[in-house]
């Protein structure tokens, strides 16, 4: 079995202020397959904050309100979650995570257990940070780098970024015509590192950069990272069950 954490951003899931349930279908419908193939999936989905909006349109430049639409918005993603799975036969689960967990040995260990246990028995964890209570200096603020520590702490081979862009380019391909792709990274230079962030959406919080520091970081610790579309998983799709690497970035060690 090869364990894969699967990350979908919060452009994906909502636009508009409503939940695109296509596309939550078209992702359900991909981890499903995936499972069939004798992959285990964790899924770190965004989409909290995003889908409390669309029941309660509050001001999202407080803290408080962010945290109260968090709150709001987690437990519609679940219902839709389960919903979805259950049509192809899986159960789904929840588990919030804030970064003060993998702060502690301890902590890490027992969430681990769960979600061993949750993957032996073919359910789906599905991850978040514990956005009402994650805030200061507790808080990844995005999940890119907390699907990242997921990775590594629960021991997957290989996180798997389904963004609203479907590479990384060399240079912001919303704002150039003419920027590159680039299929294949095994080096991330300091300055791309400390660039500032550049989400493409009201919800999204973590943009290019919070995305190079989770490669970063799994190359860093002999791990993997695949960075494709979640609007068109075709490319996402060819290269983990086809096994050919179309589009998409993969982020390797040289000396892999
Ligand atoms: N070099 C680059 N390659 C790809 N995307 C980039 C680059 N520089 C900036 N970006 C921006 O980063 C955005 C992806 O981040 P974000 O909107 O946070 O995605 P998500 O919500 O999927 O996490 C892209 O839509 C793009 O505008
Ligand atoms: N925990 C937040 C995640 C926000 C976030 O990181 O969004 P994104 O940059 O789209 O992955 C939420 O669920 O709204």
């Amino acid at each position: 079995m090869v364990r894969l954490v699967i990350k979908v951003g919060s452009h994906v899931l909502t636009e508009n202020s409503t939940i695109v349930k296509e596309r939550m279908m078209a992702l359900v419908k991909f981890v499903s397959e995936l499972k069939e193939y004798n992959y285990e999936v964790i899924l770190v989905s965004s989409g909290a904050v995003a889908a409390g909006y669309t029941l309660l349109p509050l001001d999202r430049s407080s803290v408080a309100n962010r945290q109260a639409l968090a709150a709001i918005g987690q437990p519609l993603l679940l219902k839709m979650y389960q919903e979805k799975f259950a049509k192809f036969g899986f159960l789904c689960s929840q588990i919030l995570l804030s970064a003060d967990v993998f702060d502690s040995r301890k902590a890490t260990a027992y969430a681990k257990v769960a979600i061993d246990t949750l993957l032996a028995n073919g359910v789906v964890p599905i991850i978040n940070e514990n956005d009402t209570v994650s805030i200061e200096e507790l808080v990844f603020g995005d999940n890119d780098r907390l699907s990242a520590h997921v990775t590594h702490y629960f021991d997957a081979q290989m996180l798997v970024i389904l963004s609203d862009i479907d590479a990384f380019y060399n240079k912001d391909p919303n704002c150039y015509g003419d920027a590159v792709r680039r299929p294949v990274v095994t080096h991330i230079s300091a300055e791309e590192l400390a660039a500032e962030h550049t989400p493409n959406n009201e919800f999204a919080t973590g943009g290019i950069v919070t995305k190079l520091q989770s490669a970063d970081f799994l190359m860093k610790h002999g791990r993997e990272m695949f960075l494709a579309s979640g609007f068109d998983l075709s490319d996402a799709r060819s290269f983990l069950l086809e096994k050919v690497h179309k589009g998409g970035t993969l982020f390797k060690s040289p000396n892999k």
